[in-house]
């Protein structure tokens, strides 16, 4: 049946919208696209109690370091290894945040190391919410969930319904 003359036609909402859980991992997953990292990109999004976006960060070298200095291997002698050098992307996101980190949650791409762990437990984040868990069988991952477990930090493993997000420049 068509419209009739005057008839004002009602749209309903879209089906198809980013839930939060998929919007803020989505923002992390954006921010890791910025590390350089060449084997694991890693983002983080902090978000306070009213859902605004208060903190976000990847991985990468300290701020003014030069790139092309630092070395990006993963085996070697140490010192030659970005190990010592790269700054967290947890650590990043809790670091250029705009204001008091007490009771907010964490979106982020991998579980956070050992290292990680203290700074959320300090800063008085409440709930960790993570994509991949690749590295569990590592004791800095195990060490990471004894702290977070000990100061009654939430951890929960994000299940995606959507395959993918996509975002198209071109029209
Ligand atoms: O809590 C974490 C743990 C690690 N990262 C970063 C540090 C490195 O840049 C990579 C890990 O590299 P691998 O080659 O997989 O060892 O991830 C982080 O940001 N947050
Ligand atoms: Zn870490």
């Amino acid at each position: 049946m068509g419209i009739l003359e005057g008839e004002v036609l009602k749209m309903s909402k879209r089906q198809d919208y980013l839930s939060w859980d998929e919007y803020f991992m989505g923002i992390a997953f954006l921010s890791g696209m910025r590390s350089k990292d060449p084997s694991t990109q890693v983002g983080a999004c902090i978000i306070d109690e009213d859902k605004k976006i208060i903190g976000i960060g990847y991985n990468g070298f300290p701020q003014g370091s030069s790139d092309d200095e630092m070395p990006w291997d993963r085996e070697g002698d140490f010192l030659e290894t970005k190990y010592p050098y790269v700054v967290h992307a947890e650590l990043n996101a809790i670091l250029n945040s705009i204001k008091s980190l007490k009771n907010c949650i964490i979106y982020v791409t991998h579980f956070p190391c050992n290292e990680c762990a203290k700074a959320i437990v300090q800063v008085g984040i409440k709930k960790v919410v993570y994509f991949s868990d690749k590295h569990k069988s590592l004791d800095s991952t195990k060490a990471s969930r004894k702290i977070l477990e000990n100061a009654q930090v939430e951890m929960v493993h994000l299940e995606v319904e959507k395959e993918e997000i996509s975002i198209r420049f071109k029209d």
